[in-house]
């Protein structure tokens, strides 16, 4: 199973969702950077299940065991390990799935690729749960980062086709991004957040679930992360957000909405501010320039699909009767993921953008 990312800062991360622990190794990090683990640990609860009526009833603490990587709350050089154990699993909820996969979860995919030994309790290693190590690698990744003046956020920006303010491309700033993401739900638009959170429950209430988008940027980065080709900044992005369980889509700067502008409208000027440094007037470009950072925010949105677990019967297979069935999926489910995601979207972009950063520090 490949479930390593990175090639200066490598994570891999382990467990499944109803396995005793899920956790991750970070390995590569610089040595001697002070980790404020109470801060991972509230960013951490921004994901954690179980606290809000749009959230899964599964009641997780989520805090993270460091069993290694540490020395006197500082990064030692060697692999940093985060254990986080599962204390609330219900596994009969999925004695029936083995034989009629969910539509719209990897059941069947999984089922097929692993001869039947996959841990199917939970959704096994394809959980959404998995999203709780990556965030506790994200928190530490944008600690490192942050003390750089590279700064990272995100907000929901829309949910079912109800959408939040967008940000400026051209301007969001560090303190924009801390605000919106200290909110308990993310959103410029308070009003907005309350008609997002009306369709939520309105879905739950239908045995359905709704899909959205997160919207997220990174200010301050240096001009010129990022390698030719393959590991450019958005393929490098695109990626590791593409292993958040239901992204279905990742776009950069105006990223679809490019493909009907003229050329005029779509280059962004450069020229010199104030200071002297080169910036553009406008970012349709999101901030990187052949998978190089130009030095405008990065901004990019990544699209949820709607919550696969809904409780409504669905025409599905039997994998022993070799027959059509029908399957009523029970136990705890988020009826949209993209409140829970937003985090999950920041700590992806930190990993990977530490690993940028320190693949250009061995120049
Ligand atoms: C934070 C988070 C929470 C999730 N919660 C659920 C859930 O409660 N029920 C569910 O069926 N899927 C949930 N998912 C999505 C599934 O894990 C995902 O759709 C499934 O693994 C199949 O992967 P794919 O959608 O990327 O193809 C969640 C995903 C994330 C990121
Ligand atoms: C536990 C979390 O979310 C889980 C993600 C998930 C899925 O299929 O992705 C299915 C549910 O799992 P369970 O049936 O075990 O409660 C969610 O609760 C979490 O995010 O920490």
């Amino acid at each position: 199973m490949s479930s390593n990312f990175g090639e200066r800062i490598k994570i891999s991360i382990f467990g499944q969702s109803h396995s005793e622990a899920i956790g991750v190794v970070i390995d590569g990090l610089p040595a001697g950077e002070e980790i404020d683990l109470e801060k991972v640990q509230a960013f951490m609860k921004r994901r954690a299940p179980g606290q809000h009526k749009y959230s899964t009833t599964r009641k997780e603490g989520d805090v993270p065991e460091v069993v290694s990587g540490l020395f006197e709350g500082k990064t030692c050089g060697a692999p940093l390990c985060a254990m986080i154990h599962n204390t609330n699993a219900h596994s009969k909820d999925y004695s029936n799935l083995v034989k009629t996969p969910r539509p719209g979860h990897a059941d069947y995919t999984a089922a097929v690729k692993y001869g039947g030994f996959q841990d199917y309790r939970g959704g096994g290693h394809f959980s959404g749960r998995l999203t709780a190590p990556l965030c506790f690698a994200g928190a530490v990744c944008m600690q490192i980062l942050e003390r750089k003046g590279i700064h990272f956020g995100a907000h929901i920006h829309s949910i079912h086709g109800i959408a939040d303010t967008p940000m400026n491309p051209v301007e969001i700033t560090a303190e924009e991004l801390a605000a919106v993401t200290a909110k308990t739900f993310p959103v410029f638009s308070d009003e907005a957040g309350l008609r997002m959170q009306e369709i939520i429950e309105d879905a739950r209430l239908n045995q359905d679930s709704v899909g959205g988008v997160v919207e997220a940027a990174v200010v301050g980065l240096p001009v010129g992360l990022g390698e030719p080709m393959f590991d450019g900044l958005e393929s490098k992005l695109a990626s590791i957000l593409y292993a958040i369980p239901a992204v279905k889509g990742v776009e950069f700067g105006d990223g679809f909405g490019v493909a009907a502008l003229f050329g005029s409208e779509n280059n962004d000027p450069f020229y010199f501010d104030e200071n002297g440094n080169v910036k553009t007037t406008t970012n349709h470009h999101g901030g990187s320039l052949g998978g190089i950072s130009s030095g405008m925010p990065l901004v990019l949105r990544a699209a949820f699909k709607p919550t696969p677990s809904i409780s409504r019967e669905q025409n599905t297979i039997g994998m022993e009767s070799g027959q059509n069935e029908t399957v009523r999926v029970i136990g705890r489910h988020d009826p949209c993921i993209v409140p829970r995601a937003v985090p999950c979207v920041e700590a992806a972009m930190a990993v990977a953008i530490l690993d940028l950063y320190e693949l250009q520090q061995k120049k």
